[in-house]
């Protein structure tokens, strides 16, 4: 089953049409890249697939459903929005044990998720002292308490150094090799070149190009053929 359906979403703040008729499909167990340049309609995309903001139009669906229909969310959908605000006098482990508490997970989780993400190591020190790169594997570890098949990730690179880039890398390749699905958001398109099986573009709210990486590029750059369907976009 197609893992998210998004159809003909909308949504207007005011005068501003953030996202604009926009539907595409993520398949399972790959990897797509939701690429866009700033202001694109990304996170407010993002953010009605995971039903935190009510479309103006159309509907976003994953696994045939509406977020707030899913049974299990937290063993759905794991998401990762923005560089998360953690309780900085709180250790590693005891934010994810307390993220365990709260969504009805077994503590053995916490544990897990800390190896998963290579922070066992520094599981009890304060996160007020963590680097950019631990906080976003932290966020990861979050999302993937509940085992999600499903994540959903806002410029998880954004600020992260050529070493947490690569991690972040390795690390996605590999949820997609276990069968897991990714929806990565980005405005960095080399980034996405090394990442993606998929590729959904948009610019304006609006969709450009939806296809596999292979298919897009068709043996170029992508970020040729990013320019290419922007400028088509604008000369239309
Ligand atoms: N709550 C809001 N109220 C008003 N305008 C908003 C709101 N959220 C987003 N917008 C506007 O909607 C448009 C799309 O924003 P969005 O954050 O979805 O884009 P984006 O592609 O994620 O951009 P970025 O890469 O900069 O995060 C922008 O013009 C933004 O200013």
């Amino acid at each position: 089953m197609t893992a998210i359906t998004v159809s003909h979403l909308g949504k207007t703040f005011g005068r501003v049409r953030a996202v604009d008729d926009l539907s595409f499909t993520v398949q399972p167990g790959a990897v797509t890249g939701f690429l866009g340049p700033n202001g694109a309609g990304k996170t407010t995309t993002l953010r009605m697939i995971l039903g935190l903001v009510r479309p103006t139009s159309g509907s976003a669906t994953i696994a045939g459903r509406p977020y707030r229909d899913l049974k299990d969310p937290l063993r759905a959908v794991g998401a990762v929005l923005e560089a998360s605000a953690f309780h900085p006098g709180r250790s590693a482990r005891t934010h994810l044990l307390a993220h365990c508490a709260a969504g009805g997970l077994p503590a053995k989780r916490a544990e897990e998720a800390l190896a998963e993400v290579d922070l066992t190591s520094v599981a009890d020190r304060r996160v007020g002292g963590f680097s950019l790169g631990m906080r976003q594997r932290l966020a990861l570890a979050t999302a993937l308490l509940g085992r999600p098949d499903l994540l959903i990730l806002d410029e998880p690179g954004n600020g992260l150094d050529p070493d947490g880039m690569h991690w972040m890398r390795s690390f996605l390749r590999d949820l997609a090799g276990q069968g897991r699905t990714v929806l990565v958001s980005s405005h960095v398109l080399t980034e996405v070149e090394q990442v993606a099986d998929h590729v959904v573009i948009v610019a304006a709210g609006r969709l450009l190009a939806t296809g596999t990486l292979a298919e897009l590029t068709a043996g170029g750059s992508l970020e040729q053929a990013f320019l290419d369907l922007t400028r088509a976009a604008v000369a239309r």
